[in-house]
């Protein structure tokens, strides 16, 4: 559905985005995860036709949109990060505003300002004014001003950003539920969680640059042998650490204030050692924990460095 290639945005000496590819395929939920500063909100900017690239081309079902942007537009739905909303007007008033923006008027554009607010879960509050909505509900409605068009392409840059857990977990279901309805999502976040969450595949961005990309599974794949079981036993010593070494696929153990920690690739194959191990030497297991790798672990390996640093 989209195709970015080789592109680039340069401001000044800043880099922003520096030679990025990838596909969105229809019906997916694409996710852009980075740290502030990756160059996701410039990537998203060129992707929804708001600022053009320095280099290389983005494609929408064959077509640059750099060379006919104004057809592909009318497509696309975005969400910016920044709220844009007139807070003197109600909720009504702002959608009905959007609404004719993207050509929509009449008893049409009323139908799908009654239809989006049930989407957003914002039916009861739409006559009120939109100072007067809490920070969810403003990000709630912003989503639904990208809504009313049936865009076939959402673009979502930080849609959760400051706002109460409730309110983000409507977000997200409500994501899944446009997904599931058959909008092509792509959904840009630092939040490790909601991209896991979400995404079908993702690219994990840093500096400009995409540092990975794939499905979660591929991507936490590249980090499969950083998988750490943490052991509470009865008696824990050289000895024991010396008999657990023996187990295949254990690479590292040692004892960190009565846990022993052991790292290891294949988790299922490494517990199930795990315990024959300790059974067989007649040991007791008073805690076991297993933390597989996540997209964090896979962003610290490459960069060295936490996501939210
Ligand atoms: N209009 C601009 N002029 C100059 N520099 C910019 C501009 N827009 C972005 N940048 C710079 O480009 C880099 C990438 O910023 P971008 O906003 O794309 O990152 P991001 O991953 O979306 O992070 P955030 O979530 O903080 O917006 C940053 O160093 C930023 O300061």
């Amino acid at each position: 559905m989209l195709r970015i290639e080789n592109l680039y945005k340069e401001f000044g000496n800043i880099k922003a985005v520096n030679n990025i590819s990838f596909e969105v395929k229809r019906g997916q939920v694409f996710g852009l995860l980075g740290p502030n500063g990756a160059g996701k909100s410039t990537a998203i900017s060129m992707i929804s036709t708001l600022i053009e690239p320095t280099k290389g081309d983005i494609f929408f079902e064959g077509k640059s949109i750099l060379k006919d942007s104004k057809p592909i537009r009318q497509r696309l739905g975005v969400v910016p990060q920044d709220i844009a909303l007139y807070p003197t007007l109600t909720g009504y008033e702002n959608l009905s505003f959007w609404g004719s923006v993207n050509g929509l008027k009449g008893q049409e554009l009323k139908n799908r300002i009654l239809e989006v607010s049930d989407i957003i879960g914002l039916n009861g509050r739409l006559n009120d004014r939109v100072d007067k909505y809490s920070g969810g509900m403003k990000r709630r409605l912003n989503i639904g001003a990208a809504l009313l068009h049936k865009p076939e392409l959402l673009i979502m840059d930080e849609p959760t950003v400051g706002i109460d857990p409730q309110s983000r977990n409507h977000i997200l279901d409500t994501v899944l539920e446009l997904n599931k309805q058959g909008m092509t999502i792509i959904y840009t976040s630092h939040y490790m969680e909601e991209v896991e969450y979400l995404c079908n595949e993702l690219c994990i961005m840093d500096e400009g640059n995409i540092i990975a990309s794939g499905t979660q599974q591929e991507l936490v794949d590249l980090v499969k042998e950083k998988t750490q079981i943490n052991l509470k036993l009865d008696k824990n010593d050289e000895e024991v650490i010396n008999h657990l070494m023996e187990i295949k696929g254990v690479y590292e153990a040692k004892i960190n204030e009565n846990v022993i920690n052991l790292f290891g690739s294949s988790t299922d194959v490494l517990l199930a050692d795990i315990i024959a191990k300790v059974t067989e030497n007649g040991w007791m297991i008073e805690t076991i924990d297993v933390k597989k790798p996540n997209l964090e672990s896979v962003f610290l390996h490459l960069t060295g460095k936490a996501l939210r640093d």
